[in-house]
């Protein structure tokens, strides 16, 4: 039975909660993917650093710093060397640790663990070093005798199921009194060497649950959990036993049903892998940020198997492959955000760098060239077109080319979610009423400038509006950019630099809220408005000082701003009871809000509540009216 190693035998500062050590890899650019020639989003910048353009603003790009970096030439050796050799021999020290591979579906998972037989991946790697480790320590004779075992199982729409024994149940999973994770039932098999593993390893790997999506023919649709379990015994009295194990993860691809076109059964399914990947992203997070409280290993059963080797004593490296094309941005953007807390903006015109020479994209400059890191183009022309880019202010990435306003209203939401719990304290006390009162004579003084600057859009002539135009098609910029210069033009009214974390704070979407009926806007503004995209920003949501206003137009604006702040913490963060205490909200609409809040993350704003089943518009209004003059207690 698995046993974990005495505190007395573990090295010092073991017991310690370890960190997961964060590695990404990038995979090569793949021309069948990216059918618009735009080039790669996101590239190397050292061993630790990578960009992506920004997308809220083509001029920027958005760095992150992990603790290991694998460019696109990165060969699976080095993968293995630098990421998961290190920590195999704690498995033989009766100590914990697991490898798993994440990321958007094609982004190279499957290719990072398993590889091919030109290029084995982590897996086959892993479990010849253990052999390796386990020869070498007979060798030397040290007076312990080791025995390697495997098990393999896949975890699929939240069962797990055998691959040694196809076509066994739903396994259950237990812990032990010494907080050991066991899986009775499931098939342990005894190893004598790497040519044993591969010839149970292989065909079981077949068993596995895979189908064609949009983006992979042959994608994951269950995480492979592959098993090797290190027993050592002491060979004379007193008898002694430790046993080490090492989890090697293949899990199913991050996704955007959107993208890959799932329906029926390949929805569930990835409603099941996108589900556990969340509760995997709070567990890391959790453990990552040492906060100290829960960390939620029972939320799904991906981590309440691995939860003796993520944490506490245990060895974890997590590799994030993500994918360099532009179809790829969101998820790319997702799995970044889930990889690090911290990003930093940089003001540098990447996008102008990669897509304004294509062959830069697609690999076809001479390795001079790319040591240079100058550009195949002349430089004057280029710096040009930087300028004129810089210019154009502002204008926000289209993720897959289109200006979708819910890929940025996913983008905002993904942005909130992903936030760490210190920035989480931080904004709850952001919200006192003091800080709120500030916020709202700053979202004040922004409302009279968006109103002023209205005016002055609607004097602008019609032929003014047709020269500007024509000035914008001037630029060399190719398609994409001469696309979002058009589409994001109004955006240059708000054209402020801001750090991602603060974007809680929405400038138009708040000015909406605080104004007075004294202030609506005409129709014509309202026209404006819409141009300037703050429906889109809100993801299409009338902004609510444009519908029912006549019973808010008597209260004072703080109050009413303060009092829409409360109900949305309470949606974003209140238990069972604390929703049912807000007005209209029944035992019902509180559990869908609760799912909601799970599979979407925290409500950007009240009205998303209309997104809920059955809380229609006029329901709406009237749960708001409802909760602000009950907070105000008339
Ligand atoms: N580093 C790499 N070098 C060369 N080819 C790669 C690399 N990474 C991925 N590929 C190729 O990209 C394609 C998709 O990779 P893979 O199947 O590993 O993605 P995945 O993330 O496991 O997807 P899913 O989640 O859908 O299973 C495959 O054809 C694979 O061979």
């Amino acid at each position: 039975m698995a046993q974990r190693v005495a505190a007395g035998e573990a090295p010092a500062g073991s017991r310690r909660t370890s960190r997961v050590r964060v590695a990404v890899r990038l995979r090569p650019y793949m021309d069948a993917q990216d059918d618009k020639g735009e080039g790669s989003c996101v590239r190397g910048l050292g061993p630790q650093k990578l960009e992506i353009i920004n997308w809220r603003n083509a001029t920027e790009t958005l760095q992150y710093q992990f603790d290991v970096f694998h460019g696109e030439e990165t060969t699976q050796q080095e993968v293995f060397l630098t990421s998961v050799k290190p920590i195999l021999p704690h498995i033989l020290n009766g100590q914990n640790a697991s490898v798993f591979a994440y990321g958007p579906t094609g982004a190279g998972k499957t290719h990072t663990m398993f590889g091919s037989q030109e290029e084995p991946g982590v897996i086959p790697r892993a479990v010849r070093e253990v052999f390796n480790l386990v020869g070498a320590q007979e060798k030397g004779q040290d007076g312990w005798e080791y025995s390697v075992g495997m098990s393999y199982l896949e975890i699929y729409n939240e069962k797990v199921l055998d691959l040694l024994s196809p076509g066994s149940q739903d396994l259950p999973i237990r812990e032990d009194k010494d907080r050991n994770i066991l899986i009775p039932g499931l098939t342990h098999t005894p190893l004598s060497s790497f040519a044993d593993f591969d010839t149970h390893f292989i065909p079981a790997s077949l068993n596995r649950t895979t189908a064609s999506t949009k983006l992979n023919q042959r994608s994951s649709r269950s995480h492979a959990i592959l098993l090797i379990k290190v027993v050592k015994s002491r060979r004379g009295p007193p008898h002694r036993q430790q046993t080490g194990k090492l989890y090697l993860v293949d899990l199913a691809g991050s996704e955007d049903n959107r993208r890959t076109g799932n329906q029926g059964i390949r929805l569930k399914e990835s409603g099941a892998i996108n589900l556990s990947l969340f509760t995997l992203s709070k567990v890391v997070d959790a453990l990552n940020t040492g906060a100290g409280g829960r960390v939620p290993y029972r939320d799904s059963k991906l981590t309440r198997l691995l939860q003796d080797s993520l944490g506490g004593s245990a060895h974890s490296v997590m590799i994030t492959n993500i994918a360099p094309e532009y179809r790829y941005y969101f998820d790319t953007f997702s799995a970044l955000n889930f990889a690090a807390k911290s990003k930093q903006i940089v003001n540098r015109p990447f996008v102008k760098e990669t897509i304004l020479a294509p062959t830069i994209a697609h690999g076809k400059r001479s390795r001079e060239e790319r040591e240079a890191g100058g550009s195949v183009e002349p430089q004057n022309k280029r710096s040009k077109e930087v300028k004129k880019a810089e210019q154009s202010s502002s204008p926000p990435v289209h993720p897959h080319g289109s200006p979708d306003s819910s890929v940025l209203e996913r983008l905002l939401a993904l942005e909130k979610m992903m936030m760490g719990s210190a920035e989480r304290e931080r904004l709850n006390l952001l919200k006192t009423v003091a800080q709120s009162r500030k916020e709202i004579q700053v979202l004040k003084e922004k409302q009279k400038e968006l109103e002023d600057k209205a005016k002055m859009y609607n004097n602008q002539s019609e032929d003014t509006e047709k020269e500007s135009d024509a000035l914008l098609f001037k630029t060399d910029l190719p398609p994409l950019h001469r696309k979002q210069s058009t589409a994001v033009r109004p955006r240059k009214q708000q054209a402020v630099v801001t750090p991602l974390q603060v974007s809680q704070v929405q400038p138009l979407q708040q000015c909406a809220v605080v104004c007075k009926p004294s202030q609506l806007l005409d129709k014509k503004k309202k026209r404006v408005q819409a141009e300037v995209g703050v429906g889109k920003e809100n993801g299409g949501v009338d902004p609510p000082s444009a519908v029912d206003v006549t019973w808010e137009s008597h209260l004072d604006s703080a109050l009413l701003e303060q009092s829409r702040k409360k109900i949305l913490q309470t949606l974003n963060s209140g238990s069972l009871k604390e929703l049912k205490s807000l007005q209209l909200i029944g035992d019902k609409k509180a559990k869908l809000i609760m799912g909601w809040r799970e599979i979407n993350g925290d409500f950007t704003q009240v009205e998303d509540l209309k997104k809920i089943e059955g809380v229609s518009a006029k329901r709406f209004s009237s749960f708001i009216k409802a909760n602000i003059l009950s907070s105000m207690g008339k």
